[in-house]
């Protein structure tokens, strides 16, 4: 394992599987209070559990929490951009027509019914007039583009579709049922036959028929590839040859413009505000408490008040100061905090995939900053799979699909209201199959329910330890810079639910608290890999310390 990775493996017991959900649900952001944070520590410690226990998991919990079928039948649907070849987890199994189900549920497909396939974009059945102008109005609310956008998206997914409408050798209907049964068996033969590290489970459970292993396992498929050449921002031990044609960076000025244009709301504040502070008025006690006021008024957090305080006075103190000094005396001192945090995103690629998981309150950019990594990845010739684990918001899944088609990426993704372990367990077994070099899994990030975000969360990182035992590799957490101090709040619950590995900072473009990064960096230390400034596939530009302390400044490069 590459160095700088923390090893994350959750556990949790069987009486913390998560209450059904309600899959339309949505909702606001919510404060994070103290006592969200200290509820976060009361939760019962984890126990270890066995491989067949991680079955239980997939199965039993998902069928305790949801008497109804749908989390009970694993149904995932695995599109591939650009179409073809579309790849399903069916078509790694073989079926048994004359087989009874394993598992049998009033909402399993009867012998016969076809388990259905959801190309991008949702046309695989051709869709009406009316259903496509409806799916186009979707495709606007999913603030993916305008209506030409949106109508684009429809064309072109349909007519990626044309080819899944026919019948394929090897789709017909019987083989589809058997195929059920066969995904069902997968999950429960997890420890079994699946191509991960996984323990062998001791016992089948008594009142299910004792898992079926696959006829076929999954054959990674063997490719010899250069190292690719990765972008700013990502590092690698890789050491194979690397291409030739490495992604020229962008111009060093340009990105420097971008950020100070994004911080400049944050800088115009501070700066303005310390620039009356120092008028024509010498270095002393009042002042200095003063400018300390200010500066955690700004979100800097008293730990960096103090240092830039402290380093003003020990220069300036007695003497006249002018606000340039102090932006001088300012950046330095952030810079300071801020250069152990800003690291590269080190990938290890010796992993098929590397498992990025991405965590977050809702609505902190999980699923953009996922498409945007997913661009700079594949842009670096890199192989990406998705996998939309957000499995409470349609739109989070539609708005991945969209990101994968863009980006070229692959995509696992299952129903509304799916088992997002058994999605992220499912997703593993096909990067692995098809030698993904990485693997990013998005997740749902509602803190408001906070038992059952952390019981999936856990359950996730546990799942995917029974696949990979340094799985996930990196845990990324998004935060929102324009929720100031809530961002810290959140930090603190998700290191501890998910053991986050590193952060990205969104939306720092047209916000005035982006001194919330500095303040965080001080206080959890975690690597800050990437910040967001805008919600276009460029974006996202690796963190640099030296870079965002003068931005904020509002210093000249
Ligand atoms: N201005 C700006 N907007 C951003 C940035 N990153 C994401 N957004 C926007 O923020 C909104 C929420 O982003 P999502 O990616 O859907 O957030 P999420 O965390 O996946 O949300 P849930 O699926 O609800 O959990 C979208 O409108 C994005 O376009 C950024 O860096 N700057």
């Amino acid at each position: 394992m590459a160095l700088g990775f923390i090893k994350k493996i959750f556990s949790f017991g069987k009486d913390s599987a998560p209450a059904a959900q309600t899959p339309e649900e949505t909702t606001p952001h919510e404060p994070v209070s103290e006592q969200q944070a200290a509820d976060v520590d009361d939760l019962a410690p984890a126990t270890d559990v066995t491989a067949g226990e991680a079955r239980d998991l997939l199965l039993e919990e998902a069928e305790a929490a949801n008497p109804d079928a749908d989390l009970h039948r694993l149904e995932l649907h695995s599109d591939i951009y650009p179409l073809p070849p579309l790849v399903h987890p069916l078509q790694t199994t073989e079926a048994d027509g004359d087989e009874t189900p394993a598992v049998e549920h009033a909402d399993a497909p009867a012998a016969g019914e076809a388990i259905e396939v959801v190309p991008v974009a949702g046309s695989a059945a051709g869709l009406s007039p009316e259903a496509e102008t409806t799916r186009a109005a979707e495709l606007i609310n999913l603030g993916m583009g305008g209506v030409e956008h949106a109508h684009e998206e429809l064309a072109a997914s349909e007519k990626a579709a044309g080819p899944l409408l026919e019948e394929a050798p090897g789709d017909t209907p019987a083989e589809d049922d058997g195929a059920a049964a066969a995904i069902i068996d997968a999950a429960e033969a997890a420890s079994v036959d699946s191509p991960g590290d996984v323990v062998p489970a001791p016992t089948a459970p008594a009142k299910r028929k004792p898992a079926k292993a696959r006829k076929e396992p999954i054959e990674p498929v063997e490719e010899a590839r250069p190292a690719p050449v990765l972008p700013k921002g990502f590092s690698s031990t890789d050491q194979r040859p690397k291409e030739a044609d490495a992604p020229k960076p962008e111009p060093k000025r340009s990105w420097f413009q971008r950020l100070r244009a994004g911080l400049a709301r944050t800088s115009a504040q501070l700066t303005g505000q310390i620039a009356s502070l120092f008028t024509k008025r010498k270095l002393d006690d009042a002042t200095l408490q003063d400018l300390e006021d200010l500066l955690i008024q700004a979100d800097l957090g008293v730990e960096t008040a103090l240092r830039i305080t402290d380093t003003l006075a020990s220069e300036r103190y007695g003497k006249e100061v002018t606000g340039e000094d102090v932006a001088r005396i300012m950046a330095g001192e952030i810079t300071k905090v801020l250069e152990p945090v800003a690291k590269p995103l080190e990938l290890d690629l010796s992993h098929k995939p590397h498992v990025i998981l991405v965590v977050g309150v809702n609505g902190t950019g999980k699923t953009t900053t996922i498409g945007k990594l997913a661009a700079k990845l594949s842009g670096a010739g890199l192989k990406v799979m998705m996998a939309a684990g957000d499995t409470f918001r349609a739109a989070a899944i539609e708005q991945l699909h969209i990101w994968a088609e863009r980006t070229g990426s692959e995509i696992v993704s299952s129903k509304l209201g799916a088992d997002a372990a058994g999605l992220a367990y499912e997703a593993y077994e096909q990067a692995k199959a098809k030698q993904s070099d990485v693997l990013i899994i998005d997740t749902a990030g509602r803190l408001q329910n906070k038992t059952e975000l952390m019981a999936e969360l856990e359950k996730i990182v546990r799942v995917l330890g029974k696949l990979d035992p340094d799985a996930p590799h990196t845990v990324l957490q998004t935060l929102d810079a324009t929720t100031g101090q809530n961002a810290m709040n959140q930090v603190e619950i998700f290191r501890n639910v998910a053991g986050v590995s590193g952060l990205i900072m969104t939306k720092l473009d047209g916000t005035a608290r982006g001194g919330i990064l500095v303040a965080i960096a001080a206080k959890h230390k975690l690597p800050v890999y990437f910040i967001g400034v805008g919600e276009g596939i460029d974006d996202l530009e690796p963190f640099e310390a030296r870079d965002f302390a003068q931005a904020i400044a509002g210093v000249e490069a």
